[in-house]
């Protein structure tokens, strides 16, 4: 079991790199894909999914979904930042998601959630806001595939990386090591290369980061500073 002031995991075990489509150019979807899909690219695509409702933002939904399917191989890993998720995950599993996670907080039922999620054959997960205390999702860290802790206020995209964040890493990878769990444990919000490193010591195993990844260089270059201070070029 990992104690909080040793590494939580094993240096050698690679952070995968889930790249924010919220972040890049829509008009270009498909090339933005086969960049991400290509040599140097990422682990996974993350899908960004606002209702206006659970978040003051829309972003898309099904349709764009969809297409980014058709065109790209790689997983799809959606974050619902919608009210009442369970209304429509059957859709999103329908329209390509291989992950698909959920907040905390959008349900009344984050058990029956995680379990329709997983009914569908896919990878479930489940998230929570910065301000929501750790406990909220303690309940289900034995029945789900990923942990997503959210380290800015979810909608919208470039926003800068709440500090306290860290610990609560440290925590989570702790509570998933006591239970022997294999689930991944993700970070979402403000991430970029002076943070990653950090993240991955306090035992992140998947980074998603938009706007330091879509930086003028494009996304090759963004992802490969973050591989840089990672270890993993
Ligand atoms: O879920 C999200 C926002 O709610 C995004 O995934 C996140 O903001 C990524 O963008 P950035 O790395 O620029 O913070
Ligand atoms: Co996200």
């Amino acid at each position: 079991m990992n104690s909080a002031s040793s590494p939580a995991r094993p240096p050698e075990r690679s952070v995968k790199l889930a790249p924010s489509l919220l972040s890049c150019d829509f008009s270009r979807l498909g090339e933005e894909l086969a960049v991400l899909g290509g040599e140097g690219g990422a682990d996974w695509a993350h899908v960004d999914v606002m209702d206006g409702l659970f978040v003051p933002n829309l972003s898309f939904g099904l349709p764009i979904l969809s297409a980014a399917r058709r065109v790209s191989p790689l997983f799809m890993d959606v974050h619902l930042m919608i009210e009442r998720p369970e209304r429509l995950l059957r859709d999103f599993a329908g329209a390509g998601a291989d992950g698909l996670t959920v907040h905390v907080e959008a349900t009344a039922h984050i058990h029956r959630a995680v379990g329709q999620i997983k009914e569908l054959g896919k990878r479930a997960g489940v998230t929570l806001n910065p301000g929501t205390p750790l406990e909220a999702v303690r309940p289900v860290l034995g029945d789900v595939d990923l942990v997503l802790v959210m380290s800015v206020n979810p909608g919208f995209g470039g926003q800068r990386f709440i500090p306290g964040s860290l610990e609560r890493v440290r925590t989570l990878r702790r509570w998933l090591d006591e239970i022997g769990s294999a689930a991944e444990l993700q970070v979402d919000g403000g991430v970029t290369p002076a943070n990653a490193r950090a993240l991955a010591d306090a035992g992140a195993s998947c980074l998603v980061a938009g706007s330091a990844v879509y930086g003028p260089d494009g996304a090759r270059a963004g992802l490969a500073r973050l591989r840089a201070v990672l270890g993993e070029n």
